[in-house]
């Protein structure tokens, strides 16, 4: 497994081995004792699987608040997306920091996203799936979102049209007029 350190500490990308033969490949995408012993012990509860017809579909920004917070780790299934985490951890010297990673069914890259970050993504090829793992149970009570277009946040989603988006993150509120429920702490 291969990790890469981002630009928000605490985001890595991941890139599992893939063991090719006459049949295609085999890879581990998540070892969990491997990856407590590099620094990177999750929990993870729930595998979530989605699929978005159209090229240009844009889920996010979401999150969970605490006590259901989640971390997840994320990676294509089938096709390409462009996958994004935005800090909102008050205190944290990357506050309302973006990254964005390429994640497709090729490179096999995976994004890990703590707790305290949103997550949202946009595909880029049709009939485009995406498959992650949750560190907490889906809880509707704590679910929020934030607007993928927040001028704060200013995003390069790489778009070339309106994403198509559900009627949720449409309507979803700017950063600065949410009350953050994640703080920074210091590692
Ligand atoms: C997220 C989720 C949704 N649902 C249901 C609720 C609803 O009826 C339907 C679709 O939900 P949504 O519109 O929220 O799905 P979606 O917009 O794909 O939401 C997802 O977006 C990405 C970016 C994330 O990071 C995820 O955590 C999740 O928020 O599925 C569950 O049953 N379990 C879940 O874990």
């Amino acid at each position: 497994m291969n990790i890469e350190q981002t630009a928000l500490p605490g985001v890595v990308i991941l890139t599992p081995a893939r063991f090719g033969d006459a049949r295609g490949f085999f890879s581990e995408s998540w070892n969990r004792d491997r990856m407590a012993k590099a620094g990177y012990d999750y929990d993870f509860v729930q595998d979530n699987h989605s699929l978005s017809m159209t090229p240009g579909t844009l889920r996010g920004l979401h999150y969970q608040r605490p006590p259901h917070a989640q971390a997840k780790l994320v990676r294509c299934g089938r096709g390409a997306l462009f996958d994004v985490a935005v800090d909102i951890r008050r205190g944290s010297p990357t506050y309302g920091q973006w990254i964005g990673v390429d994640l497709t069914f090729e490179n096999g890259r995976q994004l890990l996203i703590p707790e305290g970050f949103l997550h949202g993504f946009v595909t880029r090829t049709p009939e485009t799936e995406i498959v992650y793992k949750c560190s907490d149970y889906y809880a509707p009570e704590c679910d929020g979102a934030v607007a993928w277009d927040d001028p704060d946040l200013g995003i390069d989603w790489g778009l070339t049209g309106a994403p198509v988006l559900s009627d949720k993150d449409a309507s979803a509120p700017q950063l600065s007029k949410i009350d953050t429920p994640f703080v920074w702490e210091a590692a």
